[in-house]
């Protein structure tokens, strides 16, 4: 296990012109779970490679607990002394060796003893659950047994930082869902400081206990991830950790106007947008008696798909273009006039 401290940290490219981190400060703590979430070329990578070693910073420090690894452009820590295991988007195995020979090629390098190299496959191959089929090749292996052995790979030398690079992008969706178990999984069982990159929220979800969002090579919130997702500091930032209806609102005196909707809600700026998750809207043919949800007006239904199992509706105010969406159980049909709720505290207000 290992904290990771990184204070101000900066990386620019092309003699500055692209400013791939800029500032980024953050506290990783020992055994924690952290996710980094960004849209593409945030510098997600760029700060991952940083922390692996094969990149120093323009400027800031990094620390791995109390011990200075890189600084203003010195590696002082070079990465093989940064105990450090990796998994990489293709979880990709060497097809011509052996389960076995996989896990054990970090080592080799090493000057270990066979001996030695055998124990420490054969313990970690236990604790994946793959000891039985070390003797196979990749294409021997089942898609699940072949991230086992890949995971496995990164574990072997016993890191204190499990470094993750959108790690499930490549993976179909059922396998998607198994590598995040394993992943949450192992690091509980081991206790290894774990740092996670995506793009992807549900990522996050699924494996951080905090989530720093990275914009533009700025991290511009930490938190829990249900924390961001209900408390987003800006459209952007909600809009990267989950689906959101955001509607341009005008300010009067009874509410945030969005044509024939109307949003019970004072707000002191004059220029701001309202953001509200599908889940905190809700149609209805009939009056709702419940506190918690309000009437914004009457919509129309403009679109119903079908999505896992649900409805999936596109509805807009009767005078004007503006969409919400939302998902639903009870079908509906383009053209239908319904009651459009929503719930009172999930309105999100963002000033712009
Ligand atoms: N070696 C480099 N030389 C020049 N520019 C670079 C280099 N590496 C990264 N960049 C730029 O720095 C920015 C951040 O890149 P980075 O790869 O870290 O983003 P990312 O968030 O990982 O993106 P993605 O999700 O697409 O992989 C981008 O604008 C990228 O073009």
């Amino acid at each position: 296990m290992v904290r990771i401290v990184a204070k101000g940290i900066s990386k620019v490219f092309k003699r500055g012109r692209v400013v791939a981190l800029d500032n980024v400060s953050v506290i990783i703590e020992n055994g924690e779970r952290f996710g980094i979430l960004g849209p593409s070329g945030a510098g997600k990578t760029t700060f991952m490679r940083i922390v692996a070693g094969l990149d120093v910073p323009s400027s800031g420090e990094l620390y791995f607990d109390d011990r200075l690894v890189a600084s203003n452009g010195r590696l002082i820590v070079p990465p093989e002394d940064r105990k450090i295991g990796m998994v990489f988007q293709t979880w990709a195995l060497y097809p011509n060796l052996t389960a076995f020979e996989n896990i054990a090629f970090p080592l080799t390098n090493m000057r270990m003893s066979k001996d030695e190299i055998r124990r420490r496959v054969e313990e970690v191959a236990k604790i994946l659950d793959i000891h039985h089929v070390l003797n196979h090749y990749p294409r021997e292996l089942s898609g699940g047994q072949q991230q086992r052995v890949a995971l496995a790979r990164a574990l072997v030398k016993d890191p204190s930082l499990l470094l993750l690079d959108e790690p499930f992008s490549n993976l179909d969706a059922r396998m998607r869902d198994s590598a995040r178990a394993l992943v949450k999984e192992v690091q509980s069982r081991l206790g290894v400081t774990l740092l996670i990159v995506s793009h992807d929220p549900a990522d996050i979800f699924a494996i951080a206990d905090r989530v720093g969002v990275l914009v533009k090579g700025r991290l511009v919130q930490v938190g829990r991830p249900e924390e961001v997702y209900e408390k987003p500091v800006s459209v952007q930032v909600a809009s990267l950790i989950g689906e959101i209806n955001e509607l341009e609102g005008k300010v009067t005196n009874e509410g945030v106007v969005v044509g024939s909707f109307k949003f019970p809600i004072s707000v002191q700026s004059d220029k701001i947008v309202i953001g509200i998750r599908p889940e905190d809207v809700k149609l209805s043919r009939d009056v709702v008696r419940d506190d918690g949800w309000v009437l914004v007006g009457k919509g129309r239904v403009k679109v119903v798909g079908y999505q896992g199992g649900l409805f999936r509706i596109t509805v807009s105010p009767l005078n004007s273009e503006e969409e919400i969406v939302t998902y639903s159980d009870h079908p509906m049909s383009a053209g239908d006039e319904v009651l459009v709720y929503v719930r009172k505290d999930k309105i999100k207000i963002f000033e712009v």
